[in-house]
């Protein structure tokens, strides 16, 4: 483990359903670190936008809008939750149409930058080290970050984790544009499609979650993985 005044920052990037929140959450509890789902905040700011009734296509407004709310996010590994200005949406930012309009918010570049800042404060904050996890959080988030991953999926496999999570409510082509049209949108403005120098690519395709990991846990430095 790195020395006791070195506190361990683990960044995970990759596409939709290659499995960054489970594993990232598994690798924060092995390890007794805090856990932040960057794409809960991209998530929450969009709950505002669509609660507000805002029109998307004027970023000035939802970047101004996003700026003024206040974000809590819990960084528990054991209980993730997010409020917007004192609402809980924890489970609200996993509705469909917050899937479906997401990329609107987190492709405003104004929205970005307020984000990447409060992202970087949590880090900051977290005493006994982090995982972070979303698409940027390797490159320009954290690039600093002791163990830095990019983990990828095949299209297919990550299709078929999210139609079995959500089930027969959401069809199947509305379950393909959550996931491959999401990663066509959200890719214009974040690199998580080619791993950037020091990124280590972990292929969770044929690997158990567990497998997963134990992978990633071996990436930290002198930690043995288990
Ligand atoms: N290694 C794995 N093998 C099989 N299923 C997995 C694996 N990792 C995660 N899953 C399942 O795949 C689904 C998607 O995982 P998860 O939500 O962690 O992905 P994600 O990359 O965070 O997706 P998104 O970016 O869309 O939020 C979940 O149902 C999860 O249980
Ligand atoms: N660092 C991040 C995290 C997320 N996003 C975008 C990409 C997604 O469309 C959306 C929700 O993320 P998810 O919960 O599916 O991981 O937020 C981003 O642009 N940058």
């Amino acid at each position: 483990m790195p020395g006791v005044t070195e506190r361990l920052v683990i960044a995970i990037d990759g596409p939709s359903g290659s499995g960054k929140s489970s594993t990232s959450r598994g690798v924060a509890q092995r390890l007794g670190l805090a856990y932040l789902d960057t794409g809960a905040m991209y998530r929450a700011v969009t709950w505002l936008a669509l609660d507000r009734g805002l029109d998307r296509t004027d970023a000035a407004t939802v970047a101004g809008t996003i700026a003024q709310a206040r974000l809590d996010v819990a960084t528990d590994p054991a209980a993730p939750t997010i409020s917007v200005d004192g609402t809980d949406v924890t489970t609200a930012i996993r509705d469909p149409q917050v899937s479906q309009a997401v990329s609107s918010v987190a492709t405003n570049l104004a929205v970005r930058k307020d984000l990447i800042a409060r992202q970087r404060a949590i880090i900051a904050a977290a005493e006994r080290g982090i995982v972070v996890e979303g698409r940027d959080i390797t490159t320009v988030v954290a690039p600093e970050a002791t163990v830095r991953v990019l983990l990828v999926a095949d299209p297919a496999a990550r299709v078929a984790r999210r139609q079995a999570e959500l089930g027969n409510r959401v069809d199947h082509d509305a379950v393909t544009d959550q996931v491959i049209r999401r990663d066509r949108d959200d890719s214009t403005v974040a690199q998580f499609t080619d791993a950037a120098p020091g990124v280590t690519v972990v292929d969770s395709t044929d690997l158990t979650l567990d497998q997963v990991i134990d992978v990633i846990c071996g990436l930290v430095p002198q930690h043995t993985g288990s």
